[in-house]
Parts: C-alpha cells; structure tokens; sequence
C-alpha cells in the first residue's frame, strides 16, 4: 500500500507520475499521425494499437489513465461483489451442512481490499506501460479548434488523425432536492470509508442492482427505485424475475414502475417521496440512472464533428465521425457501454485510421453480463422476441447436475434461433453466466451452428452442460421433425434386416476346419 503513504502530487508519487507530460509536438514538428483524446479503455487500446503499428501517437488523458472502468466502475464494483457474494455465501452455507457462525463484515477492510485490487491492476494501465509502447503521454484537456488541430490546456496540438474516447460520467437527474442530499455515484461510492446504515439507490440498470446487491449483502438496509417497469430493462422477465427474488432474499426492497419525485433532507440523512405515496427514509441516495457522454467540453463542432441528440458523437460502421480524420469509441459513441466493447472498438478505429481500413463493428454478438447473483449473462436477440420465426430452447438449472450440487438452481440457459436454425442470441441466468455464454457468442461470431456445439463433449459437470442440454434439446427436436424422423426409421429398420441377414447367412455357413 506504498501509493497511499507518499504525499499526494510529491515528486514520485502515482499524481505525479500521471501528471507527467511528453512534449505536444513531434521531434521534427509534423503533426501527429494519431491524436488519441482519453485514457480509458477506448483510449488506452486504440494508442497501443497504433503504435503498435508504427504511427506515431500522442495520448492526452486529463485525470487519470486507465478510465472509468479501473478507477470507478468494473475493477472496484467486482471487488465489492467478491467481498459481498464471500458475505451471502457464509451466511449461506449452512443449507450445505456448513456453520460459519455469525458473519461479520469489516466494512474499512473491505474497502482495502477493493483499492488494492485497483492498484494490482493499475500498471498495465499506466502512462509508464503506454510509453513503453512508443506512446507519447500528456496530462490535460483537450478541446478541438478546427478539423485538424486542438488545444491541451491551452496549448497548440496537431494531428493527421485523432480519435475520440472521451467516455462517459453519471448523470443526475433533476429531481427537486436530489442535488443538495449529497447523493453518490459510481464516481465516488469508492470514497466510503463507513458502511451507510440505510442506501437508497435510485435506478435498477447494472449499477444499481450490483451495487444494490452488494451493499445490502454487506450489511446496509437498501432500497431500489427503478422508474422503469421492472429491474434489469433490457433483460427478459424470467431473468429480471430472478435476480428479483434473489435481491428481496439479501433484504432489498425494490419500488419498480415508481418515481422519486422529492427528496427532504432530514437530521441524519434524507426523506424520499415516491410516486405511489411510499416516504422512504435513508442515510444517503446512490444516483445510477444511465451515464451522459463525454462530449461536452470538446468543442466538436470546431473540428466538424456531429452529435446525437444525446450528445453521443456520431459515428459510421467504421467508427470514423462527420469528420473523415477523426474516429470515435467507447460510452461517447453510444454503442454499448461496456470495457470490452471499448477495448475491441478502440481497437478497430485505430487500425481502420493508421492502415487506412473499413473495417466494421458487429453489434449483434456483443456480450452484456451483470454480475449480480444469480449473474445474467447475454446477446442478441431476447428470448420474448416477437419475430414468428424465431424459436427458444431453454434448460432450467434444475436439470443441470452441477446446480443440483450446488444448490443453486436458479436459473436457466436460453438460445434464441432464427427462421433458418442460426443462433441469433442466448442468455444464461447463475453461476459463471459470464464464462458459459462464451461458448455461445463465439458459436454465433463464427456462424458455428448449434448441431456442432450439441456434438463437442462438454465437461461433466461443469456449468457448460446447460448449453449443452440445450443444443442437444435443439438438436432431438430437429430429429423428431417428420423428413429426419422417417429417414431415420428407414435407416434403422434396413440396419436392423442387414444384420439379421447376415446373423441368419452366418449360421448357415458351416465353420471352416
Ligand atoms: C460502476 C460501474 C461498473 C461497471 N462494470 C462494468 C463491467 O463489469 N463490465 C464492463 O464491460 N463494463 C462495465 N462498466 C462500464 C465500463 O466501465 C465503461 O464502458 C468503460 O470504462 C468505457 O471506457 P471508455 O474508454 O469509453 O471511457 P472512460 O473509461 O470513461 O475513459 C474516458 C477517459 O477520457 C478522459 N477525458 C474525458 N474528457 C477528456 C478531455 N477533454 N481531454 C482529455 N481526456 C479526457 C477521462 O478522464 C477518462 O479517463 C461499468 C461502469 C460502471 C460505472
Ligand atoms: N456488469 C456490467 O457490465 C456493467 C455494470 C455496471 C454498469 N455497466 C454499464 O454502465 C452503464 C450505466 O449503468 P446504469 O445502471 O447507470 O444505467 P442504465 O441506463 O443501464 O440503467 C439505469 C436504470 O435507471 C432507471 N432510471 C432512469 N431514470 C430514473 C429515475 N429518475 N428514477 C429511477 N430510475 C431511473 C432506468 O429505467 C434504468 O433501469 C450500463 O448501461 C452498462 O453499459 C455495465
């Protein structure tokens, strides 16, 4: 834990390392080949990347590289969890036969445990690691001047090419008396250093049921209020239902299809009015209603680039924006706003900008994983899609033996195919979802039919048997359809008076001397 005992910004100190700048300009003063604006994933993947391939890049990250997902989101949030699942699997245990005893959370421990898994994870992320890769690194702002020319701080840069992975930040709704409650987000949640008695989370995306969850496992009392008709929107009843029930077993009180409309603060913490009458009393209110992008501050109509009416910038299949010299990816664009999205995207643009490629994202196999218990694992197309012609093949837990095991049988494994038998989605609700929906999203990347996933020995028991079941389920079905049915008797049947044929000619030979 050296970083947390040098004095912020002294000479040596990780402040001060980040805040190190190479020169703006290249050694003969041409401009840049590749301005990369943002040291997120987006950012850190794209300036790799292309230096990798021999251009000569410059990185401007105005706080801190390594984004939003290293400082604020996936690291610290999945540290959390693992504290938080370790809590529930304790309290758990003895329906196995195990007794733990009374489980106890050291709420300051905890919060070690999540910073130091951030600085574990730090230096493959840092300015150090990126100008050892040939990448040029500053420390500041950067706001565009023209199509191809911007300012860091101030100062003149220029560039052949950019590319933006300026990200995005939490949004905070205006709802009257929301801003002066002091309310977190997932920018500053990490900053706890005491446990609140009472969190009341506003939103049920990912955010607010995996911090929900992890919160509530850890000892506060939480309550979710999701605006929306149910948690989890983009995810299908089943799977919402699920980690619902799961949720309301850690003690959550969940306010689905209901507004905050006011919050009053109160001695000690705050009062919340709902739609539907309900006043909730809490200690402090996590904000985690959706992310804005990170568009404002760049002055992009200078350099010609277009936005959404979000503010998302615009950009082509081949991520390049209005302005043929500058690509986009990551949460600015509007694409998914996940790392490895950001990381495969950020990739993509730079190479389609320094090689001078088209190539284009595929959005129809990304994977989206919540990591709440159950965790939910998907992509592509829902199991309620309206479309006629798709089919759904489903395998609850409970016929998968290493649930059985475990206990754990909540949940399910869904592949959606459509009209001509291609996978074209799936989605794992429990365990390892994550790790499970791999073998499906490859399958569908790779147009790899589901009859040659029913025909690869999975493991037993690993959690991969739902899969399998669930092409073989697919499979036995196709087989019981009334062509493959009759040619299989057929082939039985001739089989069966072949070798009676030959059984019968083999007993009227006589047996050679
Ligand atoms: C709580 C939480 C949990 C999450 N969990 C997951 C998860 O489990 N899995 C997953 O895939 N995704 C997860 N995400 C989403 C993931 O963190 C983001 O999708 C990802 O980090 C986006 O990367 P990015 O490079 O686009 O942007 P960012 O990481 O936000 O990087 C943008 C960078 O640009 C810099 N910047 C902005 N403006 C300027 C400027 N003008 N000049 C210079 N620099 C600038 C910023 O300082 C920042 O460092 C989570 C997010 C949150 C909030
Ligand atoms: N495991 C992961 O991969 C992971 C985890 C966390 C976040 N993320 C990423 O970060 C993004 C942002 O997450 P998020 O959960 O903040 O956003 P989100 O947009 O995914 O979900 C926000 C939720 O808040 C609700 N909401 C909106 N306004 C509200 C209001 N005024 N009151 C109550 N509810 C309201 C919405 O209906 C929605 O259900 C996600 O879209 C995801 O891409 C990913």
């Amino acid at each position: 834990m050296t970083a947390t005992t040098r004095t912020p910004g002294s000479p040596g100190s990780p402040e001060a390392a980040a805040r190190r700048s190479d020169p703006l300009t290249t050694p003969d003063g041409a401009p840049w080949d590749l301005l990369v604006v943002g040291g997120g994933t987006a950012g850190l993947v794209a300036a790799h990347t292309a230096a990798g391939f021999g251009a000569r890049t410059l990185l401007v990250e105005r706080h801190r590289t390594g984004g939003d997902c290293l400082w604020t989101g996936c690291v610290p949030s999945k540290a959390l969890l693992a504290a938080a699942h370790a809590a529930a699997a304790a309290r758990q245990a003895p329906r196995l036969g195990v007794h733990v005893g009374d489980v106890r959370v050291d709420f300051a421990e905890v919060m070690r445990h999540v910073h130091a898994t951030i600085e574990r994870i730090e230096p493959v992320d840092s300015p150090e690691r990126l100008r050892g890769a040939g990448v040029a690194v500053a420390h500041g702002s950067v706001v565009m001047t023209g199509p191809q020319s911007a300012v860091v701080d101030g100062e003149p840069v220029r560039f052949a090419q950019a590319l933006l992975a300026t990200g995005s930040s939490p949004s905070v709704p205006g709802i009257p008396g929301l801003a002066d409650s002091d309310p977190l987000t997932s920018d500053d949640v990490w900053d706890l250093t005491e446990l609140p008695g009472r969190l009341l989370v506003l939103g049920g995306g990912p955010i607010g049921c995996e911090l929900g969850q992890a919160f509530a496992r850890l000892g506060s009392r939480v309550d979710i209020v999701e605006a929306g008709p149910r948690i989890l929107g983009p995810e299908d009843a089943h799977a919402a239902a699920l980690v619902r029930a799961s949720l309301r077993a850690d003690g959550v009180e969940l306010h689905e299809d209901v507004s905050l409309e006011r919050v009053e603060g109160v001695p000690g913490g705050v009062t919340a009015h709902l739609s539907d009458g309900t006043r909730l009393q809490a200690d402090r209110v996590l904000v985690a209603v959706g992310r804005a992008p990170g568009t404002r501050d760049l002055d992009l109509a200078a350099a010609g680039v277009e936005l959404t009416e979000r503010g998302h910038v615009v950009v082509d299949g081949a991520l390049r924006t209005t302005n043929p010299r500058i690509w986009a990816a990551g949460d600015l664009t509007g694409h998914p706003a996940f790392t490895h999205v950001a990381g495969m995207h950020g990739s993509l643009a730079a190479s389609n900008a320094v090689l001078g490629l088209r190539r284009k994202v595929r959005l129809d196999t990304v994977p989206r994983v919540t990591y709440t218990q159950p965790e939910v694992a998907s992509f592509g197309v829902g199991t309620e899609s309206d479309d006629p012609s798709h089919t759904v093949h489903r395998v609850d837990a409970g016929e998968v033996d290493r649930a059985v095991a475990e206990d754990d049988t909540d949940g399910e494994v869904a592949v959606v195919l459509d009209g001509r038998g291609r996978l074209v989605g799936a989605r794992v609700v429990g365990p390892r979802a994550g790790e499970v929906l791999a073998e499906l999203t490859l399958a569908a990347q790779a147009g790899v039919s589901l009859r040659t996933v029913a025909g690869t020995i999975h493991p037993y028991p690993a959690w991969s048997d739902g899969v399998s079941k669930a092409a073989l389920s697919r499979t036995r079905e196709e087989l019981a359809k009334p062509v493959p049915a009759t040619v299989t008797r057929v082939l039985a049947r001739g089989r069966r008076r072949w070798v009676q044929h030959r059984a019968s000619a083999a007993a009227a030979t006589p047996p050679a001397r």
